[in-house]
């Protein structure tokens, strides 16, 4: 057991955290050997198996993520942009790769990782989970298919509890459609429609969120025109695919060199 690769999940109380940690718990293939928290979270110093309501399990959660990630080969981290800026520099320097699922960076806040790539492994994604990165493939072949007289639409459902929109996996898929089209997304998106918007700018791809309620994530990518659509879609109903996709993606990079990755250089799409 010891000799199976430690895990550190940070923001271990959070939704995709406690999932995370069934997740490796669950695993055979790597142990969790740490649990990181929010300073001053009432979890802190805690059996890790009490706080979540089942029998201990010997990990005590800390707040102190440095410590936790030096005792690691990898952690995962769903968390929030500032956090997982200030755990990329951590993790550089403890040398342990570092899954990023989170999403909602600004562009500054994703140029400031770069540095940390050049000290350890970083794999990140907006979307950790096969079919997601599936379509992402799909999106981009359709899209190169076809010309701007298709519109290209993105619409994503999440719970009532998502703070960032469009979500990171609507503009994954926006990357890919543009990508497809021979455009760059930035200067060719339309989104947040309200009011007198004149009619659709021709190219553009737009993106609609709709919140509520504990849907996990949907999104569709349709492709519109006159006479005829296409509509790709991707429905999840268990957050497990997020993390089992994590946990694929920590395992992955114990073998390779420091830098940047994703989902699709993992899945190998
Ligand atoms: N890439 C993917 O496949 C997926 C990505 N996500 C993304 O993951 C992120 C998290 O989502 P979700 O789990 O639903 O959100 P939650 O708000 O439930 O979880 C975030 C967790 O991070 C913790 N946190 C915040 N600051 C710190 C800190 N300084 N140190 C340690 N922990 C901290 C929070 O603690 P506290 O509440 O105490 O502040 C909370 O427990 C989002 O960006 C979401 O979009 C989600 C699902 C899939
Ligand atoms: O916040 C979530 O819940 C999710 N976030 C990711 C995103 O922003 O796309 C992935 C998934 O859809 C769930």
């Amino acid at each position: 057991m010891d000799d199976l690769p430690g895990i550190v999940i940070a923001g271990a109380s959070g939704r995709m955290g406690r999932m995370l940690v069934r997740t490796v718990l669950d695993s055979d293939k790597a142990r969790l050997s740490g649990a990181v928290v929010r300073p001053g979270h009432e979890w802190v110093g805690k059996d890790l198996g009490t706080v979540m309501g089942g029998a201990p399990n010997g990990v005590i959660v800390t707040d102190d993520p440095l410590e936790a990630f030096a005792g690691a080969r990898a952690v995962i981290d769903f968390t929030t942009p500032r956090t997982t800026l200030e755990f990329a520099r951590l993790a550089a320097q403890a040398r342990v790769v570092h899954v990023i699922g989170t999403t909602g960076f600004e562009k500054e806040q994703l140029i400031a990782l770069e540095p940390c790539a050049r000290h350890a492994v970083i794999i990140q994604a907006g979307n950790m989970s096969l079919g997601v990165n599936l379509l992402t493939v799909l999106t981009r072949k359709v899209a190169a298919a076809l010309d701007a007289d298709w519109d290209i639409e993105i619409v994503e459902a999440h719970h009532n509890r998502k703070v960032d929109a469009p979500s990171g996996t609507a503009l994954m898929l926006g990357e890919a459609a543009a990508e497809g089209r021979g455009i760059s997304l930035e200067g060719n998106t339309e989104a947040g429609r309200d009011g007198i918007t004149g009619p659709r700018k021709r190219g553009a791809i737009g993106f609609s969120s709709i919140r509520g309620g504990d849907i996990v994530g949907e999104h569709d990518v349709l492709f519109a025109t006159a006479g005829e659509r296409i509509v790709l879609r991707h429905m999840a109903t268990d957050r497990g695919i997020f993390a089992r996709g994590a946990l694929k993606a920590a395992l992955w990079g114990l073998d390779r060199k420091p830098g940047r990755y994703d989902m699709i250089d993992v899945l190998g799409l």
